[in-house]
């Protein structure tokens, strides 16, 4: 049986969340620092250590079959490429930006003007989508400098948490685009690895559901038991067994992360009592 290739990157901002996601769906890689490639030893993948910016290229040609890569790249560079999964890790954005003191609130506003970019497609997509004529500096690096050196009156850069615009004195005017890390996959994959490919991603699956849960546990009062478990969604519906303590019941349910405050103020108005909350490693539906 031949291996799935899949690529990583090698150093950066999408490493280590890459090698834990990896580590999550059961693959252990041994890991040599400075080490190209590895093999799985339970699984018949091997990993591919390689820059983000180089990976479409590698996919494209059938180098490797698989790819953990930032969406910004594939836009970039990859337009021609699928993926398969959203990874919910990295997630930034690709923005237009201006010195805080000029009159720009709009890519259009920059018609006729330079922009820094380390992303000169994306942009390019956007100005023509938009008949706008500017002019494109590609650099590779330190984007967010361009404009205090004289070298553009705009830049177009990864934002994310917004502290590199505001350190050189930049505000956001338009958002490009929104990205995350996904899992995208060569057009040149065999059948065979795609099948292994498959599993990789029915267990990424799990582990992102599992991420996004929370399995709770209550002690409920059975004359409030309709009402706190009408404040449930649950997977099915919630488990409801008998306590030793008579008129009470507890209940199990899965909650997702993002109601789960909201939830758990409710209970506790209804009287729940000892409320568990664990997290869930994965969630195979
Ligand atoms: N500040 C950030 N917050 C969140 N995600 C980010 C941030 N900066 C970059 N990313 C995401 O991580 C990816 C990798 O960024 P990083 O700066 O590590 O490498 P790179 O210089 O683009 O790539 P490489 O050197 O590997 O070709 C980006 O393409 C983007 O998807
Ligand atoms: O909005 P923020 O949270 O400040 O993040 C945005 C910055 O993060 C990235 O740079 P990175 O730190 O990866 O350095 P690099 O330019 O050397 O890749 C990106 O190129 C921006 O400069
Ligand atoms: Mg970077």
């Amino acid at each position: 049986m031949s291996n799935l290739r899949i690529a990583v990157q090698k150093s950066g901002r999408l490493n280590e969340d890459s090698m834990q996601i990896l580590k999550d769906i059961g693959i252990s890689i041994d890991n040599g620092i400075d080490q190209l490639k590895a093999s799985a030893r339970n699984f018949p993948v091997e990993v591919f250590y390689l820059r983000n910016g180089d990976i479409p290229q590698y996919l494209r040609d059938g180098v490797v079959d698989a790819a953990i890569i930032g969406e910004n790249i594939l836009i970039e560079k990859g337009n021609d490429l699928a993926f398969i999964e959203r990874l919910g890790f990295s997630k930034c954005k690709v923005s237009i930006a201006v010195p805080k003191e000029s009159k720009a609130n709009s890519l259009k506003d920059l018609a006729g003007k330079r922009i820094a970019t380390s992303y000169p497609e994306t942009v390019m997509k956007f100005l023509k989508e938009q008949n706008i004529d500017a002019q494109l500096h590609t650099i590779s690096g330190s984007v967010e400098i361009a404009p205090n050196i004289g070298l553009a009156d705009g830049i177009c850069d990864i934002v994310s948490s917004g502290s590199t615009l505001f350190k050189n004195g930049l505000k956001e005017i338009e958002v490009l685009l929104q990205s995350e890390a996904v899992l995208a996959v060569s057009p040149k994959i065999s059948e065979e690895r795609s099948v292994i490919l498959q599993k990789i991603q029915f267990r990424i699956q799990s582990v992102l559901k599992g991420r996004d849960s929370k399995y709770v546990l209550l002690n409920a009062p059975n004359d409030k038991l309709e009402a706190i478990l009408n404040l449930l969604p649950g997977m099915r519906s919630p488990t409801v067994l008998p306590l030793a303590e008579e008129g009470w019941s507890s209940v199990h349910t899965v909650i997702s992360k993002n109601e789960f405050w909201d939830i758990i103020d409710g209970l506790k108005e209804n009287g729940a009592e000892g409320i568990l909350v664990c997290p869930i490693e994965k969630m195979v539906l």
